[in-house]
């Protein structure tokens, strides 16, 4: 794979027409997620004009709920025939065992491919202090991020998104084939805002993340081909 397919851009726009304009601009960009904000405002539609135009799509619905619920989303969800798909680790193991069957389910009924399910472990917007202090988790982050990770690979998961900072430890525990899906990438030239464990692209890759999700450093530049470019640049640099 060439390292550019390894990046995924979120596509966190208001609207289809924002999202559609964003597409065209960046036509090489052949990877895009389709999240919380664009997915409640368009719905599917967006994904079939994402389709019509050949990309993988990685749908960033982020599930988070009792096992029954999860199931029907996940079910729900896999019928579009989208590539990647996301669920919380904390919705707990009977949720996540639930989730990958009902993943298999949902695709068959459509006659499509199952997309890959990753779990959430914890969010790259928490920092150790928060972990520690508002949320009360008497783990450090790496060791709290391990146990999300052992256990959606326990689960029957495809893998996991998590932060760069604990790629290269986590990669030496999973499978080979385990997804380690990274967003909070910043390249040296981009503001974090809200992201709180970061490294830049390629770090990320070199500590053996299969793909990188990156939004803002390109969607909100004054040039969004060129923070492309330049990512992709940076990326060849290494491979
Ligand atoms: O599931 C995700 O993609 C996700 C998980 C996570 O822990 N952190 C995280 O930032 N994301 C998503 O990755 C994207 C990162 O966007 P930027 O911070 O703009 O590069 C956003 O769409 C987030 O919803």
């Amino acid at each position: 794979m060439n390292a550019e397919d390894r990046v995924i851009v979120a596509l966190d726009v208001p609207d289809e027409r924002s999202a559609i304009e964003l597409v065209e601009r960046l036509e090489q960009v052949s990877f895009w997620k389709v999240g919380l904000e664009l997915f409640t405002s368009t719905g599917p539609k967006i994904l079939e004009l994402l389709k019509s135009r050949q990309k993988r799509i990685f749908l960033d619905l982020k599930f988070h709920d009792i096992p029954n619920t999860v199931a029907g989303a996940c079910r729900a969800a896999s019928r579009y025939g989208v590539d990647l798909l996301t669920i919380h680790a904390t919705s707990g193991k009977e949720a996540l065992k639930a989730a990958t069957e009902a993943v298999q389910v949902g695709a068959s009924s459509a006659g499509v491919k199952p997309p890959k399910l990753i779990a959430i472990t914890l969010l790259t917007s928490i920092s150790s202090r928060q972990l520690a202090f508002d949320l009360k988790i008497p783990l450090e982050l790496p060791e709290y991020v391990l146990e999300m990770l052992l256990m959606a690979q326990e689960t029957g998961l495809d893998g996991v998104v998590c932060s760069p900072q604990e790629v290269a430890q986590l990669r030496q525990t999973c499978e080979k084939d385990f997804l380690l899906v990274c967003p909070g990438v910043r390249p040296t030239w981009a503001a974090a805002k809200d992201q709180a464990r970061s490294l830049t692209p390629a770090q990320a890759i070199a500590a053996g993340a299969d793909y990188l999700v990156i939004g803002r450093p390109i969607t909100e530049s004054d040039n969004p081909e060129l923070a492309w470019k330049k990512i992709c640049e940076e990326l060849a640099a290494i491979s």
